[in-house]
């Protein structure tokens, strides 16, 4: 995995997303400001508001030099800052202050606050790869099916953190119709039902369900992974593959890599995805394709 060093970092904005984890973020400014400054290091902030926040951001870092900007909140605010640097020198930094935090786990940023701006000091420049799902920024993982319906309720529920997410996954589990996928990549083709169709840059979901194991963020390269119908008896046995690093060994599972996909799902004009956790309807056939190491990210030196 390509790794370089980086000057020193004195200039740092802060991503603040107000409602990520359901974590109240009041005195997390002061515990930044302070943590930076005691250390010589300048911590501003940028507050996001849900609307137009992308427009804001790019016209902010375009008006203000930083040496690095943090993603502070869960993978959506680092899918929102990451497209904002994409493609540019400036570096994304993870404060991992969401529900999942998928992306951060992926790069083994520590999931406590002072030990991920220790990153500031001591850390590695990563150039990764991304994705562009139907036109959209993807930097970790997105996906149509059982997740995406999942991830829609609970975007537009009362209620965020983990335990929301695990409630509504086992609400609709029981009434979930799989619907039929056509795929054509750039390598092979598939057809048939599944369950839920994985788009994968990263390997993690923030629930540590690993969906795409031994997969590198800057190879060049993305896997389709799916999980076809089952039985309710084989459930258990596909979470634990999937909690074990063992995603493959299932007979549900397959995965297709490749670099470019077009996705069609018959009979649907518009179809449910969640692109890093925010879920969208797009057009099919969805077409997704990867930008080879276009956003640089720190990541801690002994990763
Ligand atoms: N001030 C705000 N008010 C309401 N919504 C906001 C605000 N700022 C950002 N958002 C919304 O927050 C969502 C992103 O949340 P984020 O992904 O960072 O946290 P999370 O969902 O709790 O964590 P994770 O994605 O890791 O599970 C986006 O839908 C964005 O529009």
């Amino acid at each position: 995995m390509a790794a370089e060093s980086t000057p020193n970092l004195h200039s740092l904005l802060f991503v603040l997303n107000p409602i990520s984890g359901d974590i109240d973020k009041q005195s997390i400014e002061s515990t930044i400001t302070d943590f930076c400054s005691q250390r010589g290091r300048h911590a501003g902030f940028f507050h996001t508001s849900g609307e137009n926040d992308l427009d804001k951001l790019k016209a902010h870092l375009a008006a203000n030099a930083y040496d690095a900007v943090f993603a502070a909140g869960g993978d959506g605010t680092v899918n929102l800052v990451g497209e904002a640097l994409l493609g540019g020198k400036i570096p994304l930094g993870i404060l991992p202050l969401g529900s999942g935090n998928g992306l951060s786990k992926d790069l083994s940023i520590p999931q406590d606050i002072n030990g991920a701006l220790e990153v500031i000091w001591q850390h590695q420049l990563r150039a990764l790869d991304t994705l562009h799902v139907g036109g959209n920024f993807s930097v970790h993982l997105a996906d149509l099916g059982f997740n995406a319906l999942v991830v829609e309720r609970f975007c537009n529920g009362d209620t965020r953190g983990p335990g929301a997410y695990i409630r509504i996954a086992l609400q609709e589990y029981l009434s979930y119709e799989p619907a039929t996928y056509r795929i054509e990549t750039d390598r092979e083709q598939f057809e048939g039902p599944a369950f839920m169709l994985t788009i994968a840059n990263a390997s993690t979901f923030g629930s540590n369900v690993v969906i795409n194991p031994d997969s590198y963020l800057d190879d060049g390269e993305f896997e389709l992974c799916l999980i076809e119908p089952f039985p309710a008896t084989a459930s258990l046995g596909i979470l634990y593959h999937l909690y074990t690093d063992a995603f493959d060994t299932s007979v549900y599972t397959r995965r297709l890599r490749c670099r470019h996909a077009s996705i069609q799902v018959p009979g649907q004009a518009r179809v449910l995805v969640q692109v890093d956790g925010e879920p969208l309807e797009l057009d099919t056939p969805v077409e997704v394709k990867i930008n080879p190491r276009s956003l640089q990210v720190l990541t801690p030196a002994s990763e």
